[in-house]
């Protein structure tokens, strides 16, 4: 059945979706359709509340929850990968850190695809055009928010800002990462973030709220009658024309679509593009379930394919989450959050009284590593030879047989160890927690407060893929990112441990310090860090690269104007594109990636 037709189709509501199609529908003339999995959740206080989010059963309805396959690395375990099932995508139950990678990585991002409007002084502009900045205020500074107006936008969409709650722990922990060499960010939003600081967030200043895709770009849109949202929509694939453009190309003129609830499939058609933006994990899927991918692979699962293009779900990344954590000699942790139902009562009645109190506050300030700040001279030198003598080795493992992308990593490889030998590639995000933060449940674990630090390996070299397994449109697909297939990343991220625990025992943070719970006193040298972390470390929920923006030569699956290679009108607007991880949250990058399609889409329209 068909329901109407829209010049572009947007497969996901979700971060990029929306602020593609929200750009593209201030024409009056242009129509697009919004087709999304998931509902509208702003409604929810655990979705607007800054501190709620990651509280309870809302965050779970809202979370696609995927499952990788077990993970060779890891002891064989399977890791739960959360994504936002949600109009907005996975910024509804994100944690608003909104800072940026360095300049260096979105240089070499050009450089790979040897286009210079991919690179970070190309991109600031749609950086900034996303934004919606409130600078901090007396009571913001005071706690130690440092900002540089010159790289925030104060005219665009998303609102950006910093909270109302800093617990005593962030400034502590600050001033000891300071005396372990780390500099004081003046903004970890300046593309220069070996610092620590308190990050911008996705958040309302004005009214403490946070700022989802939808709050930014779509809410207050809704109105629009050329912007048509459904929400509840699965997307089964994409439609084709029966003939190919005279190129040879393939051109897509419909999509197909399941309501949740319903076995019927329906359909919209397209007069000019459609752009896939279902993330990382669910753009590949749509690909391949239209026939858009590896054959082989393709055939395995049931779907025929029409176009082979194999490095479609190679290439995927994600950052990977671990954890330090001491017992604290203070209260004011949120660890009374979950221990005293009373006081988070009286907390969030103070949240809705004046948007004070421990809700009020976002999660964290950051600490972003170089190589330097957890590797002597020695080993970086030592590291970087050995990854580079190992390089063709990894890469060809990595490529899954495809000989093309093979090269594309080989490539990736070798710019982000020649960044590295420099000091520029940052491998490590190490984020203060005020409270327990890790792998062991609050019955497991003493009753007592604690200080964490997350450490988030930032930059990692190994590569894995997601597949589907069936022409099922509802059966999740086979998620390999291949969690630390690279030494370099095993060796990053117990060093970023290594250094959480210094940094939680030095100065004056030790004055809270009353002794380490994870990883734990008999835990100490490198080998039983290691052999620990192999045991609990976690998804970072920051999946992508898995449809790169790499010359086809290379292994890429879109061209630098987003085009899937082979199709004449479709995109790809998401953190699938990214073509190698980023030392950053991807939010920002993904609104960034967004508003560039816009203006890619508009400009080829001129
Ligand atoms: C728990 C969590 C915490 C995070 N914390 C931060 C943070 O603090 N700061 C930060 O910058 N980043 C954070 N991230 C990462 C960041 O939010 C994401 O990388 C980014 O939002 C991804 O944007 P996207 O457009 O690629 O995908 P998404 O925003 O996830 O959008 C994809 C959309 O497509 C929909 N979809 C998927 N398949 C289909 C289909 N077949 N049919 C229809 N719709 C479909 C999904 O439901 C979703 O709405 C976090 C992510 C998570 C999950």
């Amino acid at each position: 059945q068909t329901v109407s037709v829209y010049d572009y189709v947007v497969v996901g509501g979700g971060t990029g979706g929306l602020t593609v199609a929200s750009r593209l529908t201030e024409n009056p003339n242009i129509t697009v359709a919004v087709l999304e999995a998931g509902f509208n959740a702003e409604g929810l206080q655990e979705v607007f509340i800054p501190g709620l989010i990651a509280s309870g059963q809302a965050f779970k309805s809202l979370d696609w929850s995927y499952m990788t396959v077990p993970q060779t690395n890891l002891n064989g375990r399977t890791v739960k990968m959360n994504a936002g099932k949600a109009l907005g995508g996975s910024t509804v139950i994100n944690s608003m850190i909104f800072p940026r990678a360095a300049a260096q990585q979105y240089d070499a991002w050009g450089q790979l695809n040897n286009d210079s409007t991919w690179t970070w002084s190309a991109l600031l502009p749609f950086f900034k055009r996303s934004e919606l900045f409130t600078p901090p205020n007396a009571f913001q500074t005071s706690n130690g928010v440092r900002y540089l107006p010159d790289v925030h936008g104060d005219a665009g969409r998303v609102k950006v800002g910093f909270p109302n709650y800093f617990f005593e722990q962030s400034e502590l922990w600050m001033r000891a990462a300071e005396g372990l060499g780390f500099a004081s960010s003046p903004d970890l939003a300046n593309g220069d973030p070996n610092a620590i600081g308190i990050p911008p967030n996705s958040i309302d200043s004005a009214n403490n709220t946070r700022c989802s895709a939808a709050c930014a770009y779509y809410t207050p849109f809704a109105g629009r009658t050329n912007l048509v949202v459904i929400t509840n929509a699965t997307v089964s694939r994409i439609l084709w024309t029966n003939s190919t453009a005279g190129d040879g190309q393939l051109v897509a003129n419909g999509v197909e679509f399941i309501l949740t609830g319903s076995n019927q499939t329906q359909t919209v058609s397209v007069s000019k593009e459609v752009i896939v933006s279902a993330g990382a994990v669910g753009s590949p899927k749509v690909l391949e379930l239209s026939g858009v991918g590896n054959s082989t692979i393709l055939q395995a699962a049931g779907v025929t394919p029409v176009l082979d293009l194999p490095s479609v779900g190679e290439n995927f990344v994600d950052h990977v989450h671990s954890w330090a954590n001491s017992f604290t000699n203070i209260s004011g942790t949120k660890d009374i959050l979950g221990a005293n139902p009373a006081f988070a009562a009286q907390q969030l009645a103070q949240w809705y009284a004046n948007r004070t109190g421990m809700y009020a506050a976002a999660p964290r300030s950051l600490g972003i590593a170089a190589p330097s700040n957890v590797f002597t001279s020695d080993q970086m030198q030592t590291l970087a030879s050995q990854a580079e003598a190992n390089l063709t080795l990894f890469a060809t493992e990595f490529s899954n047989g495809n000989p093309a992308l093979a090269q594309g990593i080989a490539a990736q490889h070798t710019i982000a160890l020649s960044l590295f030998k420099q000091n520029k590639q940052l491998p490590l995000e190490l984020n203060a927690e005020p409270g327990y933060s890790g792998p062991t449940s609050a019955s497991a674990r003493p009753q007592r407060n604690y200080t964490a630090i997350n450490s988030v390996l930032y930059s990692p070299l190994s590569r894995g893929r997601t597949h589907i397994i069936s022409a099922n449109p509802l059966t999740p697909p086979a998620l390999d990112p291949a969690y630390w297939s690279h030494p370099l990343d095993v060796a990053s991220q117990v060093a970023g441990i290594q250094l959480a625990r210094r940094i939680l025992a030095a100065p004056p943070l030790d004055s809270i310090y009353t002794g380490e719970f994870e990883p734990g006193p008999d835990r100490v040298s490198d080998a039983d860090v290691e052999a620990w972390l192999r045991g609990v470390v976690g998804s970072d929920n920051h999946q992508s690269s898995s449809l790169a923006m790499m010359p086809r030569e290379l292994g890429g699956v879109v061209d630098t104007k987003l085009v899937v290679y082979g199709t004449r009108n479709v995109r790809v607007v998401d953190a699938s594109i990214i073509p190698f991880p980023v030392s950053s949250h991807l939010s920002s990058t993904v609104y960034m990636i967004g508003e560039r399609a816009a203006d890619i889409i508009q400009g080829g329209q001129a």
